[in-house]
This record gives structure tokens, sequence and C-alpha cells, in this order.
């Protein structure tokens, strides 16, 4: 019961849509929200010293700023087991790409540590306490294709066909931030009347996102000629939608070298989910 090794999926914003604007400065928004089977790699292993260590590909971020570090630290007070922890992550996800990397490790070491550290919180507890941590992190803790709503926290599991997904990052730092506070942010998208059709929804940040940073529309008038194509979050990471991988392995291949790209699949219930319940059965 020492280590375990999880991943952390990317998720993707099938689409995004801002309602309002509240008082604190966050936005209501609706989004349909799925995780690909691809991400990070996270490798827990408790030891004796009573400390959170972090190493791997850690480079660029403070450890104290680590969302790793304060899912940990977050953890602490429920902790059983008078260990530390030594958490080795392999990023593969492009940070501030809109794909939710950061969040992602956050929730994977919330879901790895209640375990290892005996801490036995609910994931509706967990989902509470990564919120704290990120609007994006209760999703990724449900780890299901959900629709969200409130300013991401509220969310509703949703079935939705399991496609091929190519991702490419243009290769720009998109600032949440920005996008969130930017005048020319449209905010007022009526909210969804039940029953809606994907084809009548859209990423709010898109248009907004493509002026400010002209690799992302690059990518996306590049991705449209191949299939229906969008960006997910706040950017700068956009998808295209396929039903088969070979077809989105081929337009991967013809993908310009400046750009970083995967091909994924989407999943009904995160990978993180599965490969937990797996290795539980195994230590049982
Ligand atoms: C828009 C999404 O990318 C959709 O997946 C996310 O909801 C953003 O999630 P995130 O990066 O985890 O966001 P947070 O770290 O909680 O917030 C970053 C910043 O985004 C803005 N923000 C975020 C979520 C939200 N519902 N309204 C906002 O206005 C706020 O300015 C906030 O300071
Ligand atoms: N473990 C981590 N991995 C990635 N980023 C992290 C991590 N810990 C802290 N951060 C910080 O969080 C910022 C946003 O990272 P992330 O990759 O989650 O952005 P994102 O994909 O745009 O997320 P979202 O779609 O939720 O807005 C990074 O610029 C980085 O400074």
């Amino acid at each position: 019961m020492n280590k375990l090794t999880l991943t952390a999926p990317a998720k993707l914003n099938l689409f995004l849509h801002i309602n309002d604007r509240r008082a604190d400065g966050y936005h209501e928004l609706e989004s349909l929200f799925t995780m690909l089977d691809f991400g990070d790699e996270l490798r827990f292993e408790l030891i004796d010293q009573n400390e959170i260590f972090i190493c791997g590909d850690v480079a660029g971020i403070n450890k104290e700023d680590n969302l790793i570090f304060k899912a940990a630290n977050a953890l602490l007070p429920y902790r059983k087991v008078k260990k530390g922890v030594n958490v080795h992550l392999t990023k593969h996800l492009p940070m501030g790409g809109g794909v939710g990397g950061g969040s992602s490790d956050a929730a994977t070491t919330l879901l790895a540590l209640n375990t290892l550290w005996g801490c036995s919180l609910s994931i509706q507890d967990l989902a509470e306490l990564g919120l704290k941590l990120g609007a994006d992190v209760p999703v990724f803790i449900h780890g299901k294709t959900a629709l969200a709503q409130g300013v991401g926290e509220e969310l509703t599991p949703f079935e939705y066909p399991e496609k091929w997904y190519l991702v490419i990052a243009p290769g720009v730092h998109v600032s949440t931030v920005k996008v969130f506070t930017d005048p020319d942010l449209p905010r007022s998208t009526p909210k969804l009347k039940t029953p809606w059709k994907m084809a009548e929804t859209r990423n709010d940040c898109e248009e907004l996102v493509k002026k400010l940073y002209p690799e992302v529309e690059k990518t996306l008038t590049w991705l449209l000629k191949y299939a229906p194509s969008r960006m997910t979050g706040t950017g700068s990471c956009c998808f295209a939608v396929f039903d088969d991988e070979q077809t989105a392995l081929r337009v991967l291949q013809e993908m310009p070298s400046s750009w970083q790209g995967f091909v994924a699949k989407s999943a009904r219930e995160s990978i993180t989910h599965k490969q937990l319940a797996t290795w539980l059965n195994k230590e049982k």
C-alpha cells in the first residue's frame, strides 16, 4: 500500500457558454466536459520523512505553487498514516493549454493520497476540497463526462458517445484570467433549454482568443479542413473530432512541425478512476 502510479487525464470542453458574470468576478458558465485517455503520469510513494516532495517535470513551477503540493497539503488534516510522500511527475499535457493539466494533477493527487493516507473522504468531500484549488478540479474528481454549470462546480453526468480527438497545442500560452477579464468577452449566452443539440453550441472564448493569439486562429483554420474543430477552455489547445483513430492519426502526421499534438480517445469514466479501482482490487 506504499506505491501508486496514476494518469492525470486531459479534459476537453466540448462546448463552453458564458451566461453571466457574478459580483465576485467569476463567471456563470455551461460546459460539456469529457476526459481523454491521455495525460500526465504521477507516481506516488509514501516515505517515512514527514514531508511532501515533488520531483520530475517540475521546472518553471515553485513547489508551493504546484497544484500537486497544494492538493497534498489540503489533505494533511485528514491523514491517518504518519508518512510523507514523494510525487514523481511526468508532464505530457501542455501547460496553460486549456486541457486542465494542473487541475487534473491536483485531482489525481487528492484521489491517490485519500487512499494512500487512509483519509476516507467521500468523492463529494474531495470535490469540495478540490474546488478551492481550481474551478476544474471537481470534474476530474468525479471523473465522468459531465455538463458543468454554476462556475463549473455543479456537475451532471452526461451520456455522450466516445470519440477520437486530435488535440493541437499551438505553442502559445493563454492566460485564463486575461480572457475572463477582457471587456470583449461575450458573457450573455442564454442558458441551455433541453433538449439542446451539440450543433447549437460553441466556445464563447474562441473569437476573442483567435483575435488575441493569431496562432490559435491558424490552428483552427488548419484543423477545420479535416474535421469539425473547436478550441477547449480558454485555449490555446484546439481539437478536431473523428469517429476512428486511423483518420485522426493520419491528420496528426500532416500537422506543421511547429505545433505539438496528440490523438486520444474520450472516456465515459476517467482513466484515473479505472486505474485506482484496478490497484485497489490487487491490494485487497
Ligand atoms: C474556463 C475553464 O477553463 C473551463 O474548463 C475553467 O473553468 C477554468 O478553470 P481553472 O483554470 O481551474 O480556473 P481557476 O484557477 O479557478 O480560475 C482562473 C481564473 O479564471 C476566471 N474564471 C474561472 C472560472 C469561472 N467560472 N469564472 C472565471 O471568471 C477567474 O478570473 C479566475 O481567477
Ligand atoms: N502540476 C501543475 N501542472 C501544470 N500547471 C501547474 C501545476 N501546478 C501549478 N500550475 C500552474 O497552473 C497554470 C495553469 O495550468 P494548466 O495546465 O492547468 O492550464 P490550463 O490547461 O489552461 O487549465 P484550464 O483549462 O483549467 O484553464 C500553469 O501556468 C502553472 O503555472
